[in-house]
């Protein structure tokens, strides 16, 4: 379990959301304008090759010493030693994932609705995702957006790092951890642009501003 979070710009990402560069440059580049912590999330590709791209993204960041967390897949998660996992309630449940990973560093729990803060799954997390604070084309599936007040609510109920994740930009940022998210989290924001150095270095400044 992580005894702190002091990661602020998060980075989902998958190859096929990387528009204009490699997803291995994008993350590269995104960490060298300033994001701390990246997720390899893919949703359409074999566990073969997810293990494969895992594996040659971890070597990117563990050159920069910044971890990676593995989108669902708690046997890709082990057999990269990821910095952790995160999941959502369609996934296997966190108390699971801790018996079966004894030294799991990072654990990662969406939260989709207010009901489920008040459960063991939540507490058992090492931090909550926001998921989404806006709707956003990039993920569909989803219950609530909570906006700026959904975010106000939860800080109010938990001390556990709140990740922002869903349609975050460098015009939201600010006004998101205002609200009180420790981290934002972005996909499109950083892979869809051509400079993803640039666009991490924006939204790091945003935050940076809060
Ligand atoms: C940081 C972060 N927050 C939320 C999510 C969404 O996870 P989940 O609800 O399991 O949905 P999928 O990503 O699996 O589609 C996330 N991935 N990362
Ligand atoms: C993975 C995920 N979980 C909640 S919203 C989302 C997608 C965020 O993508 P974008 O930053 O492009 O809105
Ligand atoms: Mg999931």
């Amino acid at each position: 379990m992580v005894k702190s979070f002091p990661y602020q710009l998060y980075l989902v990402i998958s190859e096929e959301t990387c528009v204009h560069n490699h997803f291995l440059t994008v993350a590269e580049q995104a960490v060298k304008g300033g994001v701390d912590l990246v997720q390899l999330r893919e949703k359409n590709t074999s566990t073969q090759a997810f293990l494969q791209k895992a594996f040659q993204l971890k070597e990117v960041l563990d050159r920069y010493n910044v971890p990676l967390i593995i989108n669902d897949q708690l046997e890709i998660a082990q057999q990269v030693e990821a910095y952790g996992i995160h999941v959502g309630t369609s996934d296997i449940a966190p108390t699971q994932i801790r018996e079966n990973w004894k030294n799991l560093q990072c654990l990662g729990y969406s939260i989709e609705d207010i009901q489920q803060l008040d459960t063991l799954e939540s507490k058992t997390a090492d931090y909550l995702g926001i998921s989404p604070v806006f709707s956003t084309p990039t993920k569909i599936d989803t219950i609530t957006e909570w906006g700026l007040n959904g975010i106000q609510q939860i800080r109010s109920m938990t001390d556990k790092p709140l990740v922002a994740i869903g349609n975050m930009n460098i015009q939201n940022t600010y006004e998101v951890i205002k609200a009180g998210a420790d981290c934002i989290a972005v996909v499109s924001a950083i892979c869809a642009c051509r400079n993803p150095a640039t666009a991490a270095e924006q939204l790091r400044n945003e935050i940076e501003k809060a």
